[in-house]
């Protein structure tokens, strides 16, 4: 027996001494990646300015590491140092890629010739980690585009035919009032019942099982932070990939359960299509692929597999958290300051008196108010820690010369990107800039009202839906569709803050009630 926990005690030590001896080679590796990294880059991009820089030794190296705490800091201060007077700047980030900051003045270039030698980060990492983290699209192909073609077709009326429904499964809500968490119950219940309705059609979205592992993927999915990637070298990256998208309740864990629901479906679909020759009605996304690819009969666009992965990277890859994130944001708004609901109210009953019974683009283009509060509430919120947006990888191997007289040529890999949120909070473009006005952008020197309703309009200081060649394509239907949503919420809700000490700008639940429908609203 002595003998025994002697052997046990000594395996026990000597497996604990090489678990410390490999974690810290492994640490030693990645410290010793990311140092090599930093320095090769700071040598590489020596030519232009660096913001964030102070006089210390390994000045890079820590303003990279600094940057995870002060980060829309060090951008602001490039942004009026040096991009406000038309120069390029770099910028340090957290995971070791500094950043080529492009001048608003440089946008016409970026246009022309940057977009055209990059990619965006996510395409890029999404494309080296399909094989093994991705669900089934066809090798190379980061988005299947022509769904977002197919969502052209979709109008308010078809948004408002989805939102009712799930509305009524997801907030269920008596006249006495009841406190509900704002993000999870008021936002993400009837918003994700509606993508679902929207997306894969009636039968898919009463099956709660379906719902649970669609976005349970979503989560895991957005949980694969790109950046993290950046930590390791290139030949470790497979074996990242497949320990992220492998994790328990990961990515491919949710997908395998995903896929075990939607595929026999869409075989019943596809078989189904085959009896009626095509002839089905186009009642939501999917009907619409199905339909077309039953005319165009390429193998791989009706290969099940295909379908479900390529409606599972629309769902997680682009709409889902965007969505549901900007509805958080005006919802908060709404509990924090209930008398903007007073105002959208009036807004709607004088827009639908004027038009009974119809609920189409035009109705929405006039709820001018309604659009303001959601470019004002884009506008305020921060794209991630420090202000970048709009990020791109330079893919061409002969790289890119910055314009100028003497053009620093930038290598293939370096990352490009805009200083978003410092522009957003510029006061040469947004009075008072760093003040939430809801109704900001309701003009009255216009008086064509479609003119003023700009939620979706593209400009230089408006970057929340991107800009140029791969600004958002889904815009459109975003802004139809949440504003849909706030209008159903407002006349079939009342809200208020929940009463005591918790009650702030930043409230985390609500106080709901459902309310007599108003009789003007008629649009169901
Ligand atoms: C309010 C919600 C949304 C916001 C704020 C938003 C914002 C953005 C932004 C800023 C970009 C540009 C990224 C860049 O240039 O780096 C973008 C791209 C994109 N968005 Fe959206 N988006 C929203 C909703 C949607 C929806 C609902 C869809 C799909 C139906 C969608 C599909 C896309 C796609 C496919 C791209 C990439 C375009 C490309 O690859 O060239 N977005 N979005």
């Amino acid at each position: 027996m002595r003998d025994f926990n002697f052997f046990f005690i000594k395996g026990l030590l000597i497996s604990l001494c090489a678990l410390v001896v490999f974690l810290f080679s492994l640490f030693f590796l990645v410290f010793a990646h990311y140092t090599s990294k930093v320095c090769t880059n700071a040598r590489t991009l020596s030519a232009l300015p660096w913001a964030g820089l102070q006089n210390e030794f390994f000045s890079t190296l820590r303003a990279c590491l600094r940057d995870w705490t002060s980060g829309l800091q060090v951008v602001s201060n490039g942004y009026y140092r040096y991009g406000k007077k038309g120069q390029f700047f770099v910028t340090p980030t957290w995971w070791g890629q500094p950043l080529v900051t492009v001048p608003q003045s440089q946008f016409q270039w970026w246009s022309k010739e940057l977009e055209p030698k990059t990619q965006l980060p996510q395409t890029v990492n999404n494309l080296q980690s399909q094989r093994i983290a991705l669900p089934g699209l066809p090798i190379g192909e980061h988005l299947y585009y022509q769904n977002l073609q197919n969502l052209k077709k979709f109008g308010p009326r078809h948004i408002l035919s989805w939102v009712v429904p799930s509305f009524k499964t997801y907030l269920d809500i008596g006249t006495e009032w009841t406190t509900v968490n704002i993000k999870d119950e008021a936002v993400y219940g009837p918003a994700k019942g509606t993508m679902i309705r929207a997306y894969y059609g009636e039968t898919l979205s009463q099956n709660p099982e379906f719902i649970r592992h669609t976005m349970n993927y979503v989560r895991a999915f957005n949980g694969m932070d790109y950046r993290v990637a950046h930590f390791f070298p290139p030949w470790f990256s497979p074996i990242f990939w497949w320990v992220v998208g492998n994790r328990p309740n990961g990515p491919l864990r949710n997908q395998e359960k995903y896929d075990k629901i939607i595929i026999p479906y869409l075989r019943e679909r596809l078989a189904d299509i085959a009896v009626k020759k095509g002839q089905i009605e186009e009642t939501d996304l999917l009907s619409i692929y199905l339909k077309a690819a039953y005319k165009t009969n390429d193998p791989v666009d009706l290969d099940p597999v295909v379908i479900a992965g390529r409606f599972l990277m629309l769902t997680s890859g682009f709409t889902v958290a965007t969505l549901s994130g900007v509805l958080h944001l005006v919802m908060n708004q709404l509990t924090a300051n209930p008398s903007y609901i007073g105002i959208l109210l009036k807004e709607l009953e004088a827009t639908t008196i004027s038009r009974p019974g119809e609920w189409d683009a035009k109705l929405l283009h006039s709820l001018v108010h309604l659009d303001s509060i959601f470019r004002e509430s884009m506008r305020y919120s921060k794209f991630n820690g420090f202000g970048l947006a709009l990020m791109r990888v330079v893919t061409d191997p002969n790289g890119i010369k910055l314009p100028g007289d003497n053009p620093v040529l930038v290598p293939q890999g370096t990352w490009f990107g805009a200083p978003a949120d410092v522009i957003h909070f510029d006061n040469c473009y947004y009075e008072d800039a760093d003040q939430f006005k809801p109704w900001r952008f309701v003009s009255t020197d216009s008086e064509d009202r479609a003119e003023r309703n700009m939620m979706t309009a593209l400009s230089d200081s408006n970057l929340v839906f991107g800009r140029g060649r791969n600004a958002c394509p889904g815009r459109f239907f975003a802004s139809d569709f949440l504003k849909t949503y706030i209008c159903y919420f407002i006349t079939h809700y009342d809200i208020r803050q929940v009463p005591g000490p918790n009650a702030n700008d930043n409230p985390t639940h609500m106080q709901i009630r459902s309310r007599k429908v108003p009789t003007w609203w008629s649009s169901e």
